[in-house]
């Protein structure tokens, strides 16, 4: 048996056309565009591609894009000016300030004082809170990208059995609240869960968001189950190569023989957020502007 590839790139450029949509809408009826703002501090090559991706994709979908590059040796205080400023700014509906930090920034403190309103990457404790009690809020972007593949590849969770490998706050302990929310029984896995392989076996979902380049096997699936990479992992150069190639947390060509439909590395999951981003920023913008959000945003 050969998996289904879930095409995540494909899914991601319909929901961003979906969104383009409603962006025209959105400026007709408020007068002005949506606009997403975007921190980077620092000069770190990978982050830089995906704020430069980020910002075409949200000029692409007839929002504003304000980009904010700052050295990497900005101090909190002006970081926390920065934010203040924005959070201050109506032509700004979102603000994302690209993770992670240079080290002497408390990420923490910095997340806490953007506005919840604004927080489109769903990480304020605020967000984190209404997620866990079922309030609507700001969801991050990368499990709200997962559940709509696997919604779309299985339609009702009811009853499954979900196991999400990874516990940070940004991926897989949203990503658990999820799945729980749509009523699939849900493990979550860390490094120092015992027997990894046998509580992934029992998953007829498994996401996988740790960083470890190929980590699950073929061996470790159930049959037919519905795997999500989330990992972006780069590998060392191979001979000839200049940049290694980019790999998930799971062994794609292993797990294909075994699982149902699986996510590829790239093409998969990190199209998802970046489509998401988008749609959160112009739920902030409905919301902002007071006007009711559309169904099917
Ligand atoms: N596609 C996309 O859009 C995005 C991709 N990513 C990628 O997803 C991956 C995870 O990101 P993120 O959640 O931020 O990472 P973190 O490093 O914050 O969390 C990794 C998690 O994996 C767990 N873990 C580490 N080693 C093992 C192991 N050997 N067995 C089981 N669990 C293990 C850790 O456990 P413990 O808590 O015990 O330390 C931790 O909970 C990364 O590759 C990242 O690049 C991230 C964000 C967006
Ligand atoms: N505040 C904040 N919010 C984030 O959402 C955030 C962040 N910080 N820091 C870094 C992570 C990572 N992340 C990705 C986004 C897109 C791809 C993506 O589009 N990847 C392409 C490949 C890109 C490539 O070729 O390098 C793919 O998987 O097909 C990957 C990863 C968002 N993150």
């Amino acid at each position: 048996m050969t998996a289904e590839r879930i095409n995540g790139k494909a899914f991601a450029a319909s929901l961003r056309e979906r969104v383009g949509e409603h962006a025209a809408q959105f400026e007709a009826s408020a007068g002005r565009r949506a606009g997403l703002a975007v921190v980077l501090v620092g000069e770190d090559p990978a982050s830089q591609v995906y704020v430069r991706s980020k910002h075409k994709a949200t000029v692409a979908a007839g929002m504003e894009s304000f980009e904010h590059r700052l050295p990497a040796d900005t101090s909190e205080e002006d970081l926390l000016a920065l934010v203040a400023q924005l959070n201050a700014d109506e032509a700004v509906d979102g603000i994302l300030v690209q993770l992670p930090l240079p080290g002497h920034l408390d990420e923490q403190a910095v997340i806490a004082s953007i506005s919840p309103d604004k927080d489109v990457d769903g990480f304020h404790v605020t967000n984190a809170g209404r997620l866990a009690v079922g309030q609507s809020g700001f969801v991050p972007c990368t499990p709200l990208g997962c559940m709509m593949l696997l919604t779309e590849r299985l339609g009702d969770l009811s009853g499954l059995e979900a196991v999400v490998i990874g516990r940070s706050n940004i991926v897989g302990k949203p990503m658990a609240q999820l799945l729980l929310d749509a009523n699939a029984t849900v493990t979550i896995a860390h490094s120092r869960t015992k027997d990894l392989p046998s509580v992934v076996r029992r998953a007829d979902i498994v996401v996988a968001a740790v960083g470890r380049a190929e980590m699950v096997k073929a061996d470790w699936l159930k049959e037919g189950a519905t795997v999500i990479d989330v990992g972006i992992n780069r590998l060392p150069p191979a001979e000839g190569e200049e940049k290694g190639r980019l790999v998930g947390d799971v062994d794609y060509a292993g797990a294909e023989g075994v699982a149902g439909a699986i996510t590829p590395v790239p093409g998969g999951v990190g199209p998802m957020t970046i489509a998401v981003l988008l749609r959160n920023t112009l739920v902030a913008a409905y919301r902002n502007a007071d006007l009711q959000v559309p169904d099917g945003l």
